[in-house]
């Protein structure tokens, strides 16, 4: 998607978003603000009157007049009950670790805006109002990444937003961090007093993993789109066999991402005649099942958006105040599960592509299975061969980030255990399960960078050793942008700042592969 297909405004008003508004937003190319329509304002109010409703005539509303969780048995007495919902945040206010970068930051606030627009939480217009503020001004909480158990949502580090909504903690803003109160008041903004309610609203939910798997799967649709063309261009450098990825082969398989992903290696390969009668009829596995791994990939993602985006669309709170029906419903949608299985899925199978990558590297660099290719694609020739290595080391590194990558495929949701006295006795794990699957991506997007420059070396020295090679349009174009961007690795030199270099122009997404397809 280019950066100008975006709509310069996303509206918040319950509406369905997709993954690639809330990107856009986390980027700073949309900006997000609620819609100005009366009746979207008319139903916040309507569960914020309800809710006013109900306690002056009921008087009994879970985490409104009870304490939290296990504690919903204690009765909050009439005079302390305006400050519960600000000793929700303050006792969670126990996150450590990393903190969040600004991007997903934005994207954090995004999806509890998103959640609390439905219109099921009883939030004051005002409260909505506040949280659009941060996105519109930029002010930043600075949110620590764990201490979440991904149900109950996350609530230790949504209580980074909601206490700098009131004014406290602190913030990134313009670049420096400063206490929120004083960001607030430099964008015109009062600090919120929270209402009944607001602090579970703005808590006790999935925005912090729904958020992490928005830029997640974004990041493993352009990995995907990337092996496709590294593996087309190492098809060449091994003078491998194209009929692997043949049409009618393919539609003997009929796993559409697969056949998609086949596609996009065919039509790299136009140029190169299926080797019928080679002495080596069958590449190895890593080229040969490129789409059979690759595939899994893409077949997964339109489920994985769908699990992420019906979390991203959904009041995941608790309890639901419905206006129309004035119903108080208690239930359980902070529970991240489905967050949690899309963000093991996805990290098993990005860390796969790292690992037939990896593979495909341990092919070219080894003159046994390299059909021809210098040891470790050294281009250096004559006398200094002997003292240069070509991308040896790369190809180690290339392997430890692998491992790393493979490592960090443990499933976190089957670590649910019990906590909080046992209110909490079955949790998602889904932040964790996304922040691995961050981490998985940053290893595997460094693997794609080394295999950038091992792709573009490779194509280069086949041209060397069979002068008549021949490569078609979309691969000779993109191969000679990658010439562009990284110099031939001829006498040895530390290749540090060309995968620095190429590691940034995978994260913006530089080129436009296969057309969105
Ligand atoms: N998520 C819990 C509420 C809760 C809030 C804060 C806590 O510290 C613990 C539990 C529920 O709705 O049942």
């Amino acid at each position: 998607m280019t950066q100008n297909a975006h709509p310069a405004i996303v509206f918040f008003d319950g509406s369905a978003l997709r993954i690639e508004q809330i990107i856009a937003i986390a980027q700073g190319q949309s900006r997000a603000a609620l819609s100005p329509a009366p009746e979207f304002r008319a139903r916040i109010q309507k569960g914020a009157d309800f809710l006013d409703r109900l306690l002056r005539e009921d008087g009994v509303v879970y985490g409104v007049t009870t304490g939290y969780g296990d504690s919903c048995t204690v009765a909050i007495p009439p005079e302390l009950m305006a400050e519960l919902p600000h000793h929700l945040y303050t006792y969670h206010g126990c996150g450590a670790g990393r903190s969040l970068t600004p991007v997903e930051t934005r994207a954090v606030l995004a999806c509890r805006l998103a959640s609390l627009s439905q219109g099921l939480s009883a939030v004051s217009w005002t409260l909505l109002q506040q949280l659009a503020h941060l996105l519109e001004h930029d002010i930043l909480p600075i949110i620590p990444a764990e201490g979440s158990v991904g149900a109950s949502g996350d609530l230790t580090p949504l209580s980074y937003v909601a206490a700098v909504l009131c004014g406290e903690r602190e913030v990134l803003w313009k670049g420096e961090r400063m206490p929120a109160a004083e960001a607030l008041q430099r964008t015109g903004a009062q600090p919120l007093k929270l209402r009944p309610k607001e602090g579970l609203a703005l808590m006790n939910g999935t925005a912090v993993m729904t958020a992490l798997a928005c830029l997640a799967w974004q990041r493993a649709d352009y990995v995907a789109r990337l092996a496709c063309r590294i593996t087309a261009a190492n098809v060449v450098g091994v003078a491998g066999n194209a009929q692997h990825f043949d049409e009618i082969l393919f539609a003997a398989k009929p796993h559409p991402g697969q056949q998609r992903v086949a596609a996009r290696i065919r039509g790299d390969l136009v140029a190169q005649a299926p080797l019928r009668n080679s002495h080596r009829l069958q590449d190895r596995y890593s080229l040969r099942c490129a789409p059979h791994v690759i595939g899994v990939l893409e077949d997964a993602q339109p489920f994985f958006r769908q699990l992420i985006e019906g979390e991203l669309n959904s009041a995941n709170d608790n309890p639901l105040i419905e206006p129309d029906e004035e119903r108080v419903l208690h239930g359980g949608h902070f529970y991240g599960g489905h967050i949690a299985f899309a963000m093991d899925g996805l990290k098993n199978a990005v860390a796969n592509v790292a690992d037939l990558l990896d593979r495909q590297l341990a092919l070219l660099v080894d003159t046994r299975y390299s059909q021809g290719l210098p040891s470790n694609l050294s281009a250096v020739q004559g006398p200094r061969q002997a003292i240069n290595h070509g991308l040896k080391a790369l190809q180690i590194s290339v392997s430890a980030w692998t491992a790393e990558a493979l490592k960090q495929t443990m499933p976190a949701s089957v670590f649910s255990r019990s906590t909080e006295c046992h209110n909490q006795d079955k949790v998602s794990m889904g932040t964790i399960a996304a922040r691995d699957a961050l981490r998985v991506l940053e290893l595997t997007e460094q693997v794609v960078a080394a295999m950038l420059i091992s792709a573009r070396q490779a194509v280069v020295l086949r041209q060397r050793v069979q002068a008549d090679m021949q490569l078609g349009d979309t691969l000779n174009d993109w191969v000679g942008d990658l010439a562009q961007r990284v110099a031939l690795v001829e006498e040895d030199r530390a290749l540090d700042q060309d995968l620095q270099r190429l590691i940034a122009d995978i994260r913006a997404q530089a080129w436009n592969l296969y057309d969105g397809a």
